[in-house]
């Protein structure tokens, strides 16, 4: 299996119930929901990305011909921060990490005493081995990840016409936290808002900021 990388970098887990956790992100390149290209965003089926993750130019980025030389330069990535041996993470997105993670790559970095975290839209099959999985689900789009350690729904989507029936049946379901995610882009205050009033109203769900946008990490 080649890996193909657009970025791979240490920073920290800006998201979710990990939010503030040191890691490892390795973006894989390529999305089964938009091409990535802007000229095809008004016809894909998430339209909302705030991710560039075509080509594997960026930081960190490139292809790896084997797990080992991947997991190799996560592991370095993670010894240029300085950081301790204890807690070593990374988390897999992209682009969407389903199309590429798989046994061979978790095992060596379990082999190298990583923890491994995805972030997924949820239209992919999770191998085993993974040890937390964060899926965020994508109105229109076919979701069968059905039990995950996270829900992270980002509102609002155009396509989810009844909002609050649907946190309800997410409500039913096997996730140990959710959380909402106000959608970036023009109307991020006014999404704020929004997400704030339906955690209060729902407190099944948490509050999930972009941290790393707004105190300026990556
Ligand atoms: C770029 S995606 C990559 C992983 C995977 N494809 C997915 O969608 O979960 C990483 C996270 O960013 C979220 N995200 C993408 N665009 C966003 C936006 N404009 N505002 C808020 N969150 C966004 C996604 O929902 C997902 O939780
Ligand atoms: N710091 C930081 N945290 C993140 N959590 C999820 C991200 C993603 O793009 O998947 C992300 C990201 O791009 N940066
Ligand atoms: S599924 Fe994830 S990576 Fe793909 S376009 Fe949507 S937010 Fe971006
Ligand atoms: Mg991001």
């Amino acid at each position: 299996m080649m890996y193909t990388v657009k970025e791979l970098f240490p920073t920290l887990q800006g998201e979710g119930a990990h939010t503030g956790r040191a890691a490892i992100f390795c973006r894989f390149t390529g999305c089964n929901l938009w091409s990535g290209r802007e000229e095809d965003r008004a016809t894909a089926q998430c339209q909302f990305c705030d991710t560039d993750f075509v080509g594997f130019d960026g930081d960190g980025g490139g292809k790896f011909d084997t797990p080992e030389s991947l997991a190799h330069a996560i592991e370095l990535a993670w010894l240029s921060t300085n950081a301790g041996p204890q807690q070593r993470y990374v988390v897999f997105t992209g682009g969407e990490p389903l199309l590429q993670l798989d046994k061979a790559l978790i095992d060596a970095l379990h082999h190298k005493a990583f923890e491994v975290a995805i972030e997924t839209n949820g239209t992919l099959k999770v191998p085993a081995g993974v040890d937390w999985v964060c899926v965020s689900p994508k109105a229109g789009a076919d979701l069968v990840v059905l039990q995950a350690d996270e829900m992270k729904l980002v509102i609002p989507q155009a396509g989810h016409d009844n909002l609050e029936n649907l946190l309800g049946r997410f409500e039913k379901m096997d996730y140990r936290n959710r959380f909402l995610q106000p959608m970036d882009g023009a109307q991020l205050a006014e999404n704020t808002q929004l997400a704030i009033q339906l955690c209060q109203k729902r407190p099944l769900w948490r509050l999930s900021m972009q941290t790393h946008k707004i105190i300026g990490i990556r």
